[in-house]
Formats: C-alpha cells, sequence, structure tokens
C-alpha cells in the first residue's frame, strides 16, 4: 500500500529528505530530473525531435533547466529552451540550474509575454512553467500561453503536473491550464490522477522514484492509499496442503433473472474461479439448463415464493443483486436476508433495491460491501456534481454505517469504515462491457467465502479482477467478462510466483 499525500504534505518530504539525507535541494532537483529523462526517453525515442522546454521561475522551472541539460547530454540535439519569465521572483534552484545550462549549447528564449512563445516548429513540449507549488487559480499571462500551448496540437510532456493542475482538489470544468499527453510525476501520483476529471488536464501519467523518503512518507497522515501489487501478494494465502473444498468456504449468488440470466452465472462463474470450495446460485428455475450445462461444478438453489429463509443458512458469503430484478418478491427477499446476518455483498439490482429502501441499508450487518457504479451509487445517496463530492459521500457513509463502499470506475475507490480510501489502478478500458461488474461482485464473494477479511477481500477482489483484465489486454482488443472471470486463477498463479 503506498500513502498518497497533497502537495503541501510532499513539500514537507521535500524539506525532511533534504534534511536527513544531507542532500542539498539543488540535487534533488537533479535526481528529479535524471528520472524524468530516463522516464522521457521511453516517450520520445527520436533524438532529432524539435524539443521546446517551457521553464518557470520556481523549481518547476528549475526541474526544467537541469532536464534540458541532461537531455543534450543524452544526444537530444535539437532543444530549446525558453524562460516564461513572468513574475519576479526566482527560485534559488532555478538560479543555480540556470547557471548550469549557460554552460551547454542550448538556445535559450526568453518570453515576457505569453504572444512571443510562437514556436510551431516543435514536435515535443515540456511543460515546466508550474508545478505543485500553484496557490492560485491560473489567470492572465500564464492562461493565454496554456491556450497557445494546448493549441499547438503537439505531444506535451508535463514536469511533474501540467502547469495549472491542481493535484488535491477539484479541477474545475472550465479548467484553463496546460493539457499534457504524459505526466512524469515524482515519487508517488497526486490523489487527482485518480478522478475523471482530471482528463481535461491530461491523458496519462507515470510515476517516478527521485530518493525522497519512503518511511517518512509511510508515516504520514492522509487516508488515500494506492493499492500496490506487494499488498496483495502479502494479503493472498497459497492453497494448503491437507485441504479439501470445505476449506474454502461456501459462497451464494442470488442473481439471474428471465431476461438477464448471464448476470448470475457470470457472478457464479468468478466465484468458482476465484477459489471458493464451493459455491450455490439461487436463480430461477428458467436458468437450470443454462447453469448445468455452463457451469457444471456450480449447484443451484432454485428462486421461487416458497424458498424458505432456512435454505440460505449454510453458505458463509452471500452476494446478492447482478440481474436479480427489483420487484416486491426480490425487495422481501433482501429483507429476509439482511437478518440473516451473513457476510454479504450487495450489487447492481440489489442496490437499486437499497435506494428505495433506506431502512434496509441502516440494518444493513457490520462490513456489508456495496459495489455501486457511479449511477448506482447517486441512485442511493443522491445526485453528485463532482467525484470529488462522490467519494467524500462514499467515505461518510462507510463510516457512518460500517459499510465498505466500492465505488466503481476506471480507478475503483474502496472506502473503508476506518475512513481510509483505497484507489485501484489496475483494469483498462478494453474491460468496457457488460457484465464485468457481476464478475467483480463474484470474485469478491469467493474470497469473503474463503474468509479474509472483508477489507481485504475487497481490496483483493478489485485488484485481480483489473489485473487479470490487463493480463487479457496486453493480447486482446476487448476484453468480456466471461474470458476474465476465467483469467482469473491464471493471475493469482502469476502474482504468486513472481
Ligand atoms: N518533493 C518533490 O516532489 C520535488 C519537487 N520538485 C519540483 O518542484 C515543484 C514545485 O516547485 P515550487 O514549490 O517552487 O512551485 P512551482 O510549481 O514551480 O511554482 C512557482 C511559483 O509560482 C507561483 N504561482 C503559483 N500559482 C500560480 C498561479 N496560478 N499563477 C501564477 N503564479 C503562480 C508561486 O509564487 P507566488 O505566487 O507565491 O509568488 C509559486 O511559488 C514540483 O512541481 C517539482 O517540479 C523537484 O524539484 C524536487 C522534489
Ligand atoms: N475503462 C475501465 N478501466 C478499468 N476498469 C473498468 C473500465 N471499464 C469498466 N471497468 C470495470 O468493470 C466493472 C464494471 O462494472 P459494472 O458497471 O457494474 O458492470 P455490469 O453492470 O455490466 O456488470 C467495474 O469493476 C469497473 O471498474
Amino acid at each position: 500500500m503506498q500513502t498518497l499525500l497533497t502537495s503541501s504534505q510532499m513539500q514537507t518530504v521535500d524539506a525532511y529528505t533534504i534534511k536527513q539525507q544531507s542532500i542539498s535541494s539543488v540535487n534533488l532537483m537533479e535526481s528529479a530530473a535524471k528520472a524524468f529523462v530516463k522516464a522521457f526517453k521511453k516517450e520520445v525515442l527520436d533524438k532529432d525531435a524539435r524539443i521546446s522546454i517551457l521553464c518557470g521561475q520556481g523549481n518547476n522551472g528549475g526541474d526544467g533547466l537541469a532536464i534540458a541539460r541532461l537531455l543534450n547530454k543524452e544526444k537530444y540535439k535539437n532543444s530549446t529552451v525558453f524562460l516564461i519569465n513572468f513574475s519576479a521572483k526566482l527560485s534559488d534552484d532555478y538560479t543555480k540550474n540556470l547557471k548550469r545550462l549557460s554552460k551547454a549549447k542550448i538556445p535559450i528564449v526568453e518570453i515576457k509575454e505569453p504572444g512571443e512563445f510562437n514556436e510551431i516548429k516543435v514536435d515535443v513540449v515540456i511543460d515546466a512553467i508550474l508545478g505543485s507549488g500553484l496557490n492560485k487559480p491560473l489567470s492572465g499571462k500564464y492562461t493565454s500561453l496554456a491556450s497557445i500551448i494546448n493549441g499547438l496540437k503537439k505531444q506535451v510532456i508535463a514536469v511533474d503536473v501540467p502547469t495549472g493542475f491542481n493535484g488535491d482538489d477539484l479541477i474545475p470544468e472550465n479548467y484553463n491550464g496546460i493539457k499534457a499527453d504524459v505526466v512524469i510525476s515524482f515519487q508517488r501520483p497526486k490523489i487527482n490522477f485518480f478522478f475523471p476529471e482530471s482528463v481535461v488536464a491530461m491523458n496519462r501519467f507515470k510515476v517516478v522514484n527521485i530518493g525522497l523518503d519512503e518511511n517518512f512518507i509511510e508515516r504520514q497522515q492522509s487516508n488515500w492509499k494506492l493499492t500496490t501489487r506487494a499488498d496483495v501478494q502479502k494479503i493472498i494465502r497459497p492453497r494448503a496442503g491437507f485441504s479439501h473444498k470445505g476449506t474454502y468456504g461456501h459462497a451464494l449468488i442470488v442473481a439471474g433473472n428471465n431476461t438477464t440470466m448471464g448476470a448470475g452465472l457470470l457472478a457464479a462463474s468468478a466465484s468458482l474461479h476465484s477459489g471458493s470450495g464451493l459455491t450455490t446460485v439461487c436463480l430461477p428455475q428458467s436458468g437450470l439448463i443454462a447453469l448445468n450445462t455452463m457451469l457444471p461444478e456450480v449447484m443451484a438453489l432454485p428462486r421461487n415464493e416458497h424458498l424458505a429463509i432456512e435454505a440460505f443458512e449454510k453458505f458463509n458469503a452471500i452476494a446478492i443483486g447482478p440481474g436479480l430484478g427489483f420487484d416486491e418478491e426480490n425487495e422481501e427477499l433482501l429483507e429476509k436476508l439482511i437478518d440473516l446476518k451473513k457476510q454479504f455483498v450487495i450489487d447492481a439490482d440489489g442496490l437499486t433495491i437499497l435506494s428505495k429502501r433506506e431502512d434496509l441499508l441502516v440494518k444493513l450487518p457490520a462490513k456489508t460491501i456495496l459495489t455501486p457504479h457511479m449511477k448506482e451509487f447517486d441512485r442511493l445517496f443522491g445526485k453528485h456534481e463532482s467525484w470529488w463530492q462522490r467519494v467524500a459521500t462514499a467515505r461518510e457513509k462507510a463510516q457512518q454505517l460500517d459499510l465498505i463502499i466500492i465505488l466503481k470506475n476506471q480507478y475503483t475507490f474502496i472506502c473503508l469504515p476506518t475512513g481510509d480510501v483505497h484507489i485501484n489502478a489496475t483494469g483498462n478500458p478494453a474491460m468496457a462491457s457488460g457484465g464485468m461488474g457481476d464478475v467483480l461482485t463474484g470474485t469478491i464473494t469467493a474470497f469473503l467465502a474463503q474468509c479474509y477479511s472483508p477489507a481485504d477481500a475487497a481490496i483483493l477482489a478489485v485488484y485481480l479482477h483489473g489485473k487479470a483484465g490487463d493480463d487479457l489486454a496486453k493480447e486482446s482488443f476487448t476484453v468480456n467478462a466471461l474470458q476474465l472471470a476465467l483469467q482469473i486463477p491464471k493471475t493469482i498463479k502469476k502474482l504468486l510466483k513472481s
């Protein structure tokens, strides 16, 4: 797990590292520039590319000057440095790097007015104008320059953050900063990189290590965590010697209806492939042939109005919702199930029922896992104007109601009752197709059945679901839900081996 920090916390880390490691701030800047250049070389392979390096007058600009010098050493021969001199204040390390740069034979152009930057014959722009020191909205000359750069429609690579991008708070719809193709950020991604609103400022990001004190970072107070491969490797337990099907629990998937039977089958397949010892699906009679044909390993509990609630008692984890329908009968079933006080995952139509029945929402057993996508979430907790607002509500509700709320998106936010938000960064757009959420539900249920704690089951399942999608997307333009369910055991095996 990596702790994610705000820009001001990163400044503290910066200062601490300088003090504790007896490294000067200009040397820290040098290591940031080196790390940037290493990543840049993978982005821009052509050493003849015409590169414009735009440097502000703070430390972000200082980075830019050091980068210019290092790129020159790396034989990028067509670079020009533009000094964006819109302010009177220069940082010390900027001044030191300007002096160092003067020894290299790189053209330097001073820009005092935005219109003076009219470099249209450029292939790559390096944006080192303003970084994480942004302390007010962008305006005046900076806005005009950002608009000129965006208008060039060239490849833009930003140092640490795009100019005008606030790393820690809502990005306004009328964002007026630079739009980067790639951001090469230092040591930790900014929290805002994971919010969909950041799409106006960047297409993707990379994070490079610059030698900041990791232990100190991890000691900082922050509720934002990023799940790493190492975390998942620590959580996941290998299959034990002398174990048998009883060792790995019995998952029940209450799902499927005449026109949405597939949702139940997908969730059941995911449960089976994610390692639950036994899986049963509670589905209508009309789904039995499909189930027995497709998943002979999975058992059925035919769902009808005569089904007694005692039939649900033997399961140690129950998922309710994929393709279930939300008529009165299903509402009654959900109500009865909740009274059993089992470990639940509630998804899809189960969530729709909860959005109509607040009395049930507040009765959910502790650590019940909810898996809404954006629309389901807003149906449950009210309309939200932004993802910052939505995540804030999810965090608050998880604490208030003692629930685990998995708010699904490209980057999924797992909100725990502790107030922590675990961000998941696996997964990709090849997975954007129906049934994917049903598979996630089945996977979570399987981990609950195997007695992982609800928080671990959520973190593990979300990571593996995305990772399985990433593994498949290496070879395929699209990834469908059933393929993904089948991939999960292979992805787990690979994680355990490495
Ligand atoms: N630990 C790390 O991660 C490391 C970080 N490093 C690098 O340092 C960068 C941060 O540098 P930084 O603190 O000097 O601030 P930076 O972004 O250059 O801004 C400069 C000045 O601009 C001004 N200003 C602010 N907003 C404005 C606005 N809207 N419109 C106009 N002006 C505005 C404001 O001045 P003020 O307004 O207060 O006079 C501010 O002081 C960071 O992104 C990374 O590249 C690495 O070198 C090493 C390790
Ligand atoms: N572009 C993407 N990147 C990463 N994950 C994605 C992407 N698109 C979809 N997913 C994942 O697929 C799942 C979709 O869930 P959901 O919308 O409930 O699907 P469905 O209702 O069709 O089963 C979520 O876990 C989501 O994170």
